[in-house]
């Protein structure tokens, strides 16, 4: 990708997948020949947008050293943190000698494999000269509902509703702080509420329905079908 500024891929990998109830973190089982991870990773490097991806792994990970991929050139490998923004904080520290303040970076989830190269594209193309950045996300196609308890209290217009994916594009300075600034907040459970809180309005751009978070047991089937479907 012949681009005028630098991009840089952040990971992170360094959950432990309880909700699906595996042998091992959901990001090192198989799926369609390869294990998650590897899939997410390739399908970065492959997209030609990334100076180096920072990969952000458990300190308890046996996994990660037994792939080839984790001795990719471009791969760099951070200490995981407690939560998924600490995580994304320690890959980001560990490219502060090469990434400039105002280089791009988008951070995605080890869990969502499925990333195509065309919506790595879409989103840089769309928002490389916005002042913030911002996510891919999705509509929702159904009614919303506002409930409490398992009563419910409203429609919501979904025009207002939409679901966050990754990547999640921000400044490389931008983003450091913002993490910085909200450390410990359990609110922050992707990288835009972190500029949010900070009182920025990260864009959206539509992405495609298929690049799916593997969280349950059930999502890997849809994932392998899924990459049937894109292949
Ligand atoms: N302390 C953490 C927690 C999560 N993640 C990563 O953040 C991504 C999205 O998080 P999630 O789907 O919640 O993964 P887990 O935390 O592993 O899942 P669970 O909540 O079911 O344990 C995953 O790639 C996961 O590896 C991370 O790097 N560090
Ligand atoms: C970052 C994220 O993928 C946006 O939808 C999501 O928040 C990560 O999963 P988690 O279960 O919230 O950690």
């Amino acid at each position: 990708m012949n681009q005028s500024f630098k991009c840089w891929a952040v990971v992170p990998a360094a959950g432990v997948g309880k909700r699906m109830q595996a042998d091992r973190p959901k990001q090192y089982l198989p799926l369609a020949g390869k294990t998650v991870i590897e899939h997410t990773l390739s399908r970065l490097l492959q997209s030609g947008a990334f100076q180096s991806v920072a990969v952000a792994i458990s300190l308890e990970d046996p996994y990660w050293p037994e792939l080839e991929i984790s001795r990719h050139p471009q791969i760099i490998t951070a200490p995981g943190g407690r939560e998924r923004a600490d995580s994304v904080l320690s890959a980001l520290k560990s490219l502060q000698d090469n990434a400039a303040e105002d280089d791009w970076v988008l951070v995605h989830d080890a869990a969502r494999p499925c990333l195509t190269a065309d919506d790595i594209h879409l989103q840089i193309e769309t928002l490389k000269d916005d002042a913030v950045g911002g996510i891919l996300a999705l509509s929702s196609h159904d009614t919303l509902k506002h409930v409490d308890g398992n009563s419910i209290t409203a429609t919501i217009d979904r025009k207002h509703v939409w679901r966050a994916l990754t990547p999640q594009m921000f400044k490389y300075g931008m983003l450091r702080d913002a993490l910085q600034q909200t450390e410990g907040n359990p609110a922050i459970t992707d990288e835009a509420s972190a500029l949010e809180l900070l009182g920025f309005q990260p864009k959206i751009v539509e992405g495609r329905p298929d690049n799916i978070k593997i969280t349950r047991p059930e999502d890997l089937a849809l994932a392998q079908f899924y990459m049937e479907q894109q292949a």
